[in-house]
């Protein structure tokens, strides 16, 4: 196993991951630079495992794939910033720091050098003297520039490291979100109902838009697009900072209002059916309006539900009844 304090061992990782990286013709994304460097360095024996299967299977390790295992076993985790990147940008900037003594010293004494130079005269007594005093001014000045440039390249080094990182962020950001929409995916809202206790009172919407398979069919499926982000938006705009707002499936959102009984949610839950009725949509390419959008939602309130599921399958049961109650209603889980 490889020492990450090291800035030695990590920068040979480094030069293997890369290596792996052109050998396996893939290419060189922080996602997949961090998978392989985790592979190599053995830390998480699940993913090195995973890896392992598909290279004794000759399979290809495409983005994909890579993009799955990051999001199983790095995503979610510090460990590519606290276990990676903290150590190796601490050991850069101590790195430079030491460069940049040391030129400063070889400064010194080569102002030192000159001075004892203009010194002495060019009489012969000096002559060898002169020669010594040149002889290092030269490797001085040559060791100076040697430094010069490796505190160039490091700074060079520490500018991608800090871009790694926000790359490396936006792609934990991505793992979490539903790209069409930008609210939450299952896993991002999985992920934060951790942070609340189960036997609080909380409560939840399953909201789903109303015969979407006829937009789809009728104005094409870009336009379904359209409808589902904007309704989205509504969401987005109706919760608050606290809730949870996911795009659970297709046309199906769920959100969670922490600390809040079912008669508040059902508030939320009519604010949002009658914005989404509001819209006006039109189809630019034809110029005409789209058909009313509506939606219908089911509502719940945690009631010795002792995990979430059970909680989210009773909202469900409760839009079923809306749906077969007419749809555009909202109706309470009883
Ligand atoms: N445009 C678009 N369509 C999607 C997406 N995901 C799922 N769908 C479509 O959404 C439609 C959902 O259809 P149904 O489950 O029959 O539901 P519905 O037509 O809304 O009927 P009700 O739920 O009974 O009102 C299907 O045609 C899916 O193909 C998506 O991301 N974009």
């Amino acid at each position: 196993m490889h020492n990450y304090d090291n800035y030695q061992s990590a920068s040979a990782l480094s030069k293997e991951t890369l290596a792996f990286l052109v050998e396996h013709t893939i290419p060189p994304s922080p996602v997949n630079y961090s998978v392989i460097y985790h592979y190599l360095s053995q830390r998480n024996s699940e993913l090195t495992a995973e890896i392992d299967f598909q290279l004794t299977q000759k399979n290809a390790l495409d983005g994909v794939l890579l993009d799955d295992l990051f999001v199983k076993f790095l995503s979610n985790s510090d460990d590519i910033e606290n276990n990676l990147l903290l150590p190796f940008e601490k050991t850069l900037s101590q790195t430079l720091d030491k460069i940049d003594d040391q030129a400063q010293s070889e400064e010194v004494i080569l102002a030192n050098l000159a001075k004892a130079d203009h010194a002495l005269s060019d009489e012969m007594l000096h002559k060898p003297l002169k020669n010594i005093v040149n002889f290092l001014i030269g490797t001085i000045s040559h060791a100076q520039k040697q430094h010069q440039q490796l505190s160039e390249e490091l700074a060079k080094t520490s500018e991608e490291v800090t871009s790694l990182k926000s790359k490396l962020e936006e792609s934990r950001e991505e793992a979490v979100h539903d790209a069409l929409t930008g609210l939450l995916n299952r896993r991002g809202c999985d992920d934060k109902l951790q942070a609340l206790d189960i036997n609080d009172r909380h409560s939840s919407l399953v909201i789903d838009i109303d015969d979407f398979k006829k937009i789809n069919d009728t104005f094409g499926h870009q336009v379904g697009d359209k409808v589902i982000q904007k309704v989205a938006k509504i969401i987005k705009s109706s919760v608050s900072e606290s809730d949870l707002a996911a795009r659970y499936g297709g046309e199906e959102f769920l959100v969670v209002t922490p600390h809040r009984s079912i008669s508040q949610a059902r508030e939320l839950a009519e604010q949002i059916r009658l914005s989404v009725a509001d819209l006006k949509l039109i189809q630019r390419k034809s110029n005409t309006f789209l058909p009313t959008i509506t939606v219908s939602v089911g509502i719940a309130e945690l009631a010795n539900d002792n995990n979430w599921p059970s909680f989210f399958q009773r909202a469900d049961q409760a839009l079923y009844k809306a749906k077969n109650a007419g749809k555009n209603c909202c109706i309470n889980a009883s």
